[in-house]
């Protein structure tokens, strides 16, 4: 039994688009965001992937704009969809809200940039990225991964850092290695998994 896995981030959202640390707050997509995921549901077609067995995403509307964008592109807009705060974008803490270029003048580039990226240092009052995998792989495990393994064709709409923490474990990948994985808005990836979890390809449909 081979399953299929396809994890897209969101498109583009007006905090994106505004340089804005975003977190738990809850813009939609821009225009942009909204062809990204129109974009992202072509590629989807023009590879075949129209036949998903259920779908996942988080509990914010950039996440499930994207997904609902994506389903109507490949005519499944029916399937069955679970949403779940578990698979939110990490919690930004005191830094949601601001530009991200104000907030490198006010910290310094290098401070900011470990907020960012480093593993397990968490923004003031916020999640790093070893916080966000902590809650965002339990649920993986419980319900993501079991669909994948039993042979069913999954689909999920989430955000930069839930999907890192998913791709960490699928790929094997240490906190350190996975946390300058840039993840492209709008564009799947795909990953054909055996029943032992084992991953036996990975596309990227980005053209
Ligand atoms: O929440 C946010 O601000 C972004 O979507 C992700 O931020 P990052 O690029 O700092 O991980």
């Amino acid at each position: 039994m081979v399953g299929t896995l396809v994890l897209t981030r969101h498109g583009q959202s007006e905090w994106n688009k505004l340089n804005l640390f975003t977190g738990w707050k809850d813009p939609a997509l821009t225009e942009l965001g909204k062809q990204e995921a129109t974009k992202g549901g072509q590629e989807l077609v023009k590879g075949g992937y129209t036949d998903f067995d259920l779908a996942f995403t988080s509990d914010l509307s950039r996440a499930q704009e994207t997904l609902k964008i994506i389903l109507g592109e490949i005519k499944q807009e029916g399937i069955p969809t679970k949403k779940d705060q578990a698979l939110n974008e990490r919690d930004y803490g005191e830094l949601t809200g601001l530009n991200k270029d104000d907030a490198r003048k006010k910290w310094g580039e290098d401070q900011v940039h470990i907020w960012r990226r480093s593993f397990d240092v968490p923004p003031p009052g916020g999640e790093s990225l070893k916080l966000t995998a902590d809650r965002v792989l339990p649920y993986y495990e419980k319900e993501i991964k079991p669909a994948v393994l039993s042979g069913k064709k999954v689909l999920v709409a989430a955000h930069g850092n839930s999907l890192r923490a998913m791709i960490m474990s699928l790929e094997n990948l240490t906190g350190e290695q996975i946390v300058n994985t840039e993840l492209a808005t709008g564009v799947p990836i795909v990953y054909k998994i055996d029943e032992s979890g084992k991953v036996l390809e990975k596309k990227i449909l980005d053209l």
